[in-house]
C-alpha cells in the first residue's frame, strides 16, 4: 500500500514536474514572443517617428519653396504694374508729390490715368493707386467732406499739369462756401458758379454737348453740393445731369461730384473715402492709402507758372517733335512734306513740295530766324527721307557758315547722308553758285536721280550786279524753276529783300506757290495780307497760294539752333547711310585749298603729254585743279601778275612740283625778289633737279637738253633792261624748244616794258591784286575783264582754252610742306 502509495506519489510528482517544465518553456516562449513583440513595437516607433520628421521637413521645405515663389511672382507682377502704372501716369500724372512738377503731354498720346493714393501689398513696394479721369470717366466721390476736397484739389492739379497749358477748362459749382474750396485755381481762368447757378450751368453744359463742335481740350465742372442744393434740384435739372453722364466724357466733359448723387453709368468711376482708404469702382476689392493733400504752395506756384504760360501761349513744337517714329520711312515719288512746327493749337504744319508747290521762297530781315526754318526743314526733311530719295544741294550767300553743322568737321567726321554739295561762306564765290548751278542744270534729265532740294539762301547775292554771273546764273535759275520740278528738282530760295531780286520776272515767282515769311517780312506775302507784320518772334506765316489773304497759316517754330543737339540726331542718320556713300563736296570760301599731295615730286602724277601745270583749284563741282598745257608751241609760258608776293610764290610752287610729278624736268629757278627768296628756296630743295641763280648771277638762256625746261622766275620785272633782250628772245623762241618761262612780273605795266609792249610771247596769265582794266592789254575784249581783286582769287587765261578769264584759287603750298 505503502509502496503504491509512493508509486502514485511519485507518479504524480513526474507529472507534475513535466507540467511544470512544459508550463516553463511556455513561459519562455511567451517571453520571448512579448519581447520580440516588444522590439517590433519600437522599430515601428521609431520608423514613426523618422517618418513624421521627413513629412515635417518635406512640408517645410514645400512651404518654404511656395513662398519664395509666390514672393518671387508677387514682385514680378508689383514690377509689372509699378511699369504700368508709371505709364499709364506718367509725369505729373504720377509723380508724388514730394517731387512734384507740370510735366509737358507727350505729342499724340491720349491722357493716362491720374494717382490719388498708393496699393499696399503683403512685403513689397506699395503700388500707385490710379483712377481714370480725361477722356475716361466722371468721378463721383464720398466720403468725409475734407478728405474728398482734398482728393479733388490733388485730381485737379494732376490733370491740369500733366496737359498743356489753357486745354483743361475748369468750372467750379460750390454753393456753401462760395468757390472757397477750390479757389487756389482761380488763376487759372476758373469759372466759379454759385447757389442758384447749378440749373443753368447744367443747361449750358447740356446744350454744348448738343452742339457738334470740333473740342480742343476738355472741360472739367466740380460740383460740390450741399444737401440743401441737392434738395432743390428739380427733376429737370437732375434729367440734364443724368444726361450729361451719359454723354459727357465722350465730349471732353467731365463731372468731377462729391454730396450729389449721380445716374448708375460706366463712365462713372465711383470714389468712397472711410479713414483715408479709398474704394474705387474701377480698382475692384484694391484699397487705396489716400496721399496727403498737394501742399498749397506747390498749387499756387503752379496755377502762376501756367497763368503766365496760358498769357504768353503754349510754348512751341521741340525739334525732337518733328522726328518721325521711323526714319528714312516716306517715299517721295509723289512730292515732299515735312513739319516745320506747330499752328497755335500744337498741331504740325508741314510744308509741301511737289508739282502742285513745285518751290518755296522765304522772305525775314536779318535776325528774323530765317536759318532757323531753314535748319528745322531740313531736320524734318533729312529724318523722313533717305539718301535714296533726296539729295540736298545748300548754298549759303550770307555771311554766316550755316550749312557747316552739315559736313564733315575737324571735331566730328559725320556728315547728312542726303547732301551732295555745300558752299559756305559763298558771299564773295558767285562763281560757285554759277558753277552748281550749271552742274544742275546739266544732270536735270539725267535718270535715275533722287528728288533733289536746292536751298539757296540770300540768293540775290548771286543775281546781284549787272555781270556776266548775274546773267548767267538768272538765266540758269529760270530753267531750273520752270524744268526742275517735272524732273523732280525744287528750289528753296531765301532772302532779306523777298521776291525783291525776282520782281522783273513774273513768270518765275509764279512758279514760288509757296511763301514764308517770316516777322515783319515784306515783299513775300501779296500787298493786302498783313499777317507778316502781326504774327510775334520765332513765329512764321505758311502760304501754300503764292502769298494771298485767306491762306495765311500762322506756324510756331522750333529752336533749331542747338549744334549738339543736331549732331547727335545726325550722326545717327550718319551711321545708317548706304555702304560707299560719299561725303559731300564742300566749298568754303573762306578756306584755302592745298595743293593735292599727287601733285608733288613725291606723289606723282602718271605722266602725260604734253605736261600741264596746275596753278589752284578751279571754282567749279569737282574742284578740279586748274592746268595750263605746256606744249611745244609759240607762247606756251605764264606769267603771274601783281603785288600779291605770298600768293605769286603758290602759283608758281604750284606749277613747278606738279610739272616735276609728271616726269623728268629740269628747273631753273630765278629769284629776283628778296620777298621771295624763302619760298623760291623751298621750292629748289623739294625738286629732283634745279638751278639757283639771283641778282647776281642771272642769265636767261636754254643749253639743249632732253628733257622739258622750265624757267621759274620770282620777280622777274627788277632783271633790269640788261637782260631783256635775252628774256624776250627766251620767251620768244623756248616753248618751241621746250623751254617754258613761269614767271612772276609785279604789274602788268613792267611786263609790257619787258616785252615792248608786245604780249604774244604770254600765252597765259594769273592775276592777283591786278584790277580788270589794267588787265585790258592782255584781254581779248576792249576794256579788260570785269573784276574786283579780292585776296586768294586770281583770273587764270590761257589763250587758247578760255573765252574769257577764269577765276581760281592759289593752293596754299608753302606753308604745308617744310
Ligand atoms: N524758333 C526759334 N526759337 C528760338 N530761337 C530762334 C528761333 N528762330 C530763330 N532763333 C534765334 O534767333 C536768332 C536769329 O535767327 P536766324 O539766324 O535764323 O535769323 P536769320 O533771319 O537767318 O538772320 P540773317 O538774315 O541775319 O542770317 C538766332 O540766334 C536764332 O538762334
Amino acid at each position: 500500500m505503502g509502496s503504491h502509495r509512493n508509486a502514485l506519489v511519485a507518479a504524480i510528482r513526474q507529472e507534475l514536474a513535466e507540467a511544470r517544465g512544459t508550463a516553463r518553456a511556455v513561459l519562455a516562449a511567451a517571453e520571448s514572443a512579448r519581447g520580440e513583440a516588444q522590439n517590433r513595437r519600437r522599430l515601428v516607433r521609431d520608423a514613426y517617428a523618422t517618418c513624421l520628421s521627413q513629412l515635417a521637413s518635406a512640408r517645410e521645405d514645400a512651404r518654404q519653396d511656395i513662398r519664395q515663389r509666390f514672393h518671387g511672382e508677387a514682385d514680378r507682377l508689383a514690377g509689372h504694374l509699378r511699369g504700368l502704372a508709371s505709364a499709364s501716369a506718367s509725369g505729373a500724372a504720377g509723380t508724388p508729390w514730394r517731387l512734384w512738377a507740370p510735366s509737358d503731354p507727350e505729342p499724340g498720346r491720349a491722357p493716362g490715368l491720374l494717382r490719388i493714393g498708393t496699393i499696399d501689398f503683403d512685403e513689397t513696394e506699395a503700388l500707385p493707386g490710379l483712377i481714370p479721369l480725361l477722356d475716361r470717366a466722371h468721378l463721383h466721390l464720398s466720403g468725409p467732406q475734407s478728405t474728398l476736397d482734398e482728393v479733388i484739389t490733388g485730381v485737379l492739379l494732376r490733370a491740369l499739369g500733366s496737359t498743356r497749358a489753357g486745354h483743361v477748362e475748369l468750372t467750379v459749382y460750390d454753393p456753401e462756401r462760395l468757390g472757397e474750396t477750390l479757389a487756389v485755381f482761380a488763376p487759372l481762368g476758373t469759372r466759379f458758379v454759385g447757389p442758384g447757378g447749378l440749373g443753368p450751368l447744367l443747361d449750358e453744359l447740356v446744350d454744348r454737348l448738343c452742339r457738334d463742335e470740333d473740342r480742343d481740350g476738355w472741360q472739367i465742372v466740380v460740383l460740390l453740393a450741399d444737401r440743401a442744393g441737392v434738395e432743390e434740384m428739380s427733376r429737370a435739372q437732375r434729367a440734364q445731369l443724368d444726361r450729361i453722364v451719359r454723354t459727357g466724357v465722350g465730349r471732353g466733359v467731365h463731372l468731377v461730384v462729391r454730396g450729389m448723387e449721380l445716374a448708375e453709368h460706366p463712365s462713372v468711376e465711383r470714389i468712397t473715402v472711410r479713414d483715408r482708404i479709398a474704394s474705387c469702382s474701377s480698382l475692384d476689392r484694391l484699397e487705396v492709402r489716400l496721399d496727403p493733400a498737394p501742399p498749397p504752395q506747390r498749387i499756387a506756384a503752379f496755377c502762376r507758372e501756367a497763368a503766365d504760360r496760358l498769357r504768353q501761349g503754349p510754348p512751341p513744337a521741340r525739334l525732337a517733335d518733328l522726328e518721325p517714329d521711323r526714319h528714312w520711312a516716306e517715299s517721295a515719288r509723289d512730292g515732299l512734306l515735312a513739319p516745320i512746327g506747330d499752328s497755335t493749337d500744337g498741331a504740325l504744319v508741314a510744308l509741301p513740295l511737289g508739282d502742285r508747290a513745285p518751290h518755296i521762297l522765304v522772305g525775314g530781315p536779318s535776325d528774323s530766324g530765317k536759318t532757323n526754318l531753314i535748319y528745322t526743314w531740313l531736320g524734318s526733311l533729312a529724318t523722313r527721307y533717305g539718301p535714296a530719295e533726296l539729295a540736298l544741294y545748300l548754298l549759303d550767300f550770307t555771311e554766316g557758315e550755316s550749312f557747316a553743322r552739315y559736313v564733315p568737321g575737324p571735331r566730328d567726321p559725320s556728315w547728312l547722308p542726303q547732301v551732295r554739295l555745300a558752299g559756305i561762306n559763298l558771299r564773295d564765290d558767285r562763281e560757285f553758285g554759277l558753277a552748281v548751278l550749271r552742274h544742275l542744270s546739266e544732270e536735270l534729265d539725267a535718270p535715275g536721280r533722287p528728288r533733289t532740294v536746292v536751298v539757296i539762301d540770300e540768293f540775290p547775292t548771286l543775281l546781284d550786279g549787272r555781270d556776266a554771273i548775274a546773267d548767267e546764273a538768272e538765266s540758269l535759275l529760270t530753267e531750273l524753276v520752270r524744268r526742275g520740278p517735272e524732273q523732280g528738282l525744287h528750289l528753296m530760295l531765301s532772302a532779306q529783300d523777298g521776291i525783291r531780286a525776282l520782281t522783273g520776272r513774273p513768270a518765275v515767282l509764279a512758279r514760288f506757290t509757296v511763301r514764308i515769311a517770316m516777322p515783319k517780312a515784306r515783299r513775300i506775302l501779296a500787298t493786302d495780307n498783313l499777317a507778316a507784320s502781326l504774327i510775334p518772334r520765332f513765329h512764321t506765316v505758311v502760304n501754300g497760294e503764292s502769298g494771298l489773304a485767306g491762306a495765311n497759316r500762322i506756324v510756331r517754330l522750333p529752336d533749331a539752333g542747338d549744334r549738339t543737339a543736331w549732331g547727335a540726331t545726325q550722326r545717327r542718320l550718319w551711321r545708317c547711310r548706304p555702304a560707299g556713300s560719299e561725303e559731300p563736296r564742300v566749298f568754303d570760301g573762306a578756306a584755302v585749298p592745298r595743293l593735292p599731295s599727287i601733285y608733288r615730286p613725291s606723289g606723282r602724277v602718271s605722266a602725260v603729254a604734253p605736261p600741264a601745270a596746275v596753278l589752284g583749284e578751279r571754282i567749279d563741282v569737282s574742284a578740279q585743279p586748274a592746268r595750263l598745257l605746256l606744249d611745244p608751241a609759240p607762247g606756251r609760258n605764264l606769267a603771274v601778275l601783281g603785288s600779291r608776293a605770298d600768293e605769286a610764290c603758290d602759283v608758281l610752287a604750284a606749277a613747278a612740283l606738279s610739272l616735276a610729278a609728271q616726269g623728268p624736268a629740269h628747273f631753273s629757278i630765278v629769284c629776283l625778289e628778296p620777298a621771295a627768296e624763302r619760298s623760291a628756296a623751298r621750292l629748289v630743295a623739294e625738286l629732283p633737279a634745279a638751278d639757283w641763280y639771283d641778282a647776281s648771277d642771272v642769265r636767261f638762256e636754254a643749253p639743249h637738253s632732253d628733257v622739258p625746261r622750265y624757267v621759274i622766275g620770282y620777280g622777274l620785272d627788277a632783271a633790269g633792261a640788261r637782260h631783256r633782250p635775252a628774256l624776250r628772245a627766251l620767251l620768244t623762241d623756248g616753248p618751241q624748244r621746250h623751254v617754258h618761262v613761269l614767271g612772276w612780273w609785279r604789274s602788268v605795266a613792267r611786263l609790257r616794258d619787258d616785252l615792248a609792249g608786245r604780249f604774244d610771247p604770254i600765252g597765259a596769265w594769273v592775276a592777283l591784286g591786278v584790277h580788270g582794266s589794267e588787265l585790258a592789254p592782255l584781254h581779248p575784249q576792249p576794256g579788260g575783264p570785269f573784276w574786283n581783286p579780292r585776296p586768294r582769287r586770281a583770273l587764270f587765261f590761257d589763250r587758247p582754252v578760255h573765252r574769257t578769264p577764269e577765276v581760281i584759287i592759289p593752293y596754299e603750298v608753302n606753308s604745308d610742306h617744310t
